[in-house]
């Protein structure tokens, strides 16, 4: 990413710990490809502290769900962090990192993006806020390559967003009421770089507009509520057809998830995570979990299935002096997993 040194007021304040809690995100949504994303009420944490060339840096893994994360200075948030302090010419080399993740890594929920958003709002936080959230967004984009995973994480609720390589925008919506997601996580992994790789470099005009209609339609129904047309507007033929074939399942359950209770269904981002969309005051949900489950294991595919919210908010963040009488809590107990009732929209 491309830095311009960025001119601060004065030295900044450095804080003595930042933890940011961040939710993920499923990118997509269907013909939105690289455009729609949605915040869902599934989290990671990212937790820093300012080290000393002494103590140099440690990387902290906490939970299941960050097996297999760098634990050296190759880590995403070490990375990013540091293009943050770049930026706002600040010096902080050594740094205590403590991550954890409720969302399942390389299945398709925004983890990388995530551990993006999280690592530039805590850096940004850790040295006085010198950038604006616009700016962390542009940061974000450039780093992912596209603005739907960090978007969704970082302004939370629903966002339809552009990047043209230099400038990314992005429009927040709030998610109608009685959406809900059923969320169907293969025991695969699926990396977003090698299901971006798959697909092709060239579209027919027939399906260029079949996509831009479609992504068009289905905004406008999340924006109004028209929870009716979903299973018509999620169709598309921009990248799920390229990447069927790295899910097993996937085809029939996209094409008959409507017919057992679903809203519609799509590949969750870059996959290999279904999407299901329900509506909570019709949806038949134990017909939906049924269907996916059963049409999974005829594929020979051990899936774990999650119902989870849209989550309308972006990154929450605690700011600690050292004598704060909180300064040694655990990153989970001062931003907890919240209550499904906290899911204000
Ligand atoms: N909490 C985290 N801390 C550091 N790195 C992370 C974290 N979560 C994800 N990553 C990085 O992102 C990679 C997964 O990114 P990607 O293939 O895009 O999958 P996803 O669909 O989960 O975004 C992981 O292999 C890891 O390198
Ligand atoms: N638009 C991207 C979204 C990737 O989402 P992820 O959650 O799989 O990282 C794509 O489809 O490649």
């Amino acid at each position: 990413m491309k830095l311009e040194q960025h001119q601060t007021q004065g030295a900044p304040t450095v804080k003595d710990r930042v933890v940011v809690r961040v939710p993920a995100s499923t990118a997509n949504l269907g013909p939105g490809f690289d455009s729609l994303g949605m915040a869902l009420s599934l989290f990671s944490w990212v937790d820093l502290r300012p080290s000393t060339p002494e103590e140099g840096t440690t990387v902290t893994l906490l939970g299941d769900q960050v097996e297999g994360v760098a634990t050296d200075k190759t880590n995403l948030v070490y990375v990013v962090a540091q293009e943050v302090f770049a930026r706002a010419g600040v010096k902080l080399p050594e740094l205590h990192i403590t991550l954890r993740s409720d969302i399942p890594l390389t299945r398709g929920l925004g983890s990388s993006a995530s551990a993006i958003v999280g690592a530039l709002f805590a850096a940004n936080e850790l040295i006085g806020s010198p950038f604006t959230v616009d700016e962390l967004f542009q940061m974000a984009t450039a780093e992912e390559n596209h603005p739907d995973n960090v978007g969704a994480s970082l302004f939370g609720g629903i966002i339809a967003a552009a990047w043209d390589g230099t400038r990314a925008e992005a429009v927040r919506l709030n998610p109608p009421e009685a959406l809900e997601a059923l969320v169907v996580i293969p025991e695969f992994e699926l990396s977003t770089k090698k299901a971006r790789t798959i697909l092709p470099q060239q579209l027919s005009l027939k399906d260029a507009v079949f996509n831009v209609s479609h992504s068009s339609l289905l905004t406008a129904a999340l924006a109004t509520g028209r929870l009716d047309l979903l299973r018509h507007a999620m169709r598309d033929k921009l990248h799920q057809p390229y990447r069927a074939s790295l899910v097993p399942g996937m085809d029939a359950i996209l094409r008959d998830a409507a017919d057992h209770g679903a809203l519609g269904a799509v590949l969750s981002g870059a996959g290999p995570t279904l999407l299901l969309l329900a509506d909570s005051g019709s949806s038949d949900r134990e017909e939906m979990v049924r269907f996916v489950t059963d049409a999974m294991a005829a594929e020979g595919i051990s899936v774990t299935t999650q119902w989870l919210l849209p989550w309308p908010h972006g990154p929450e963040a605690v700011v600690l002096d050292s004598d704060d009488p909180k300064f040694e809590l655990e990153l989970s107990e001062l931003l907890p997993v919240p209550a499904a009732a906290e899911v204000v929209r």
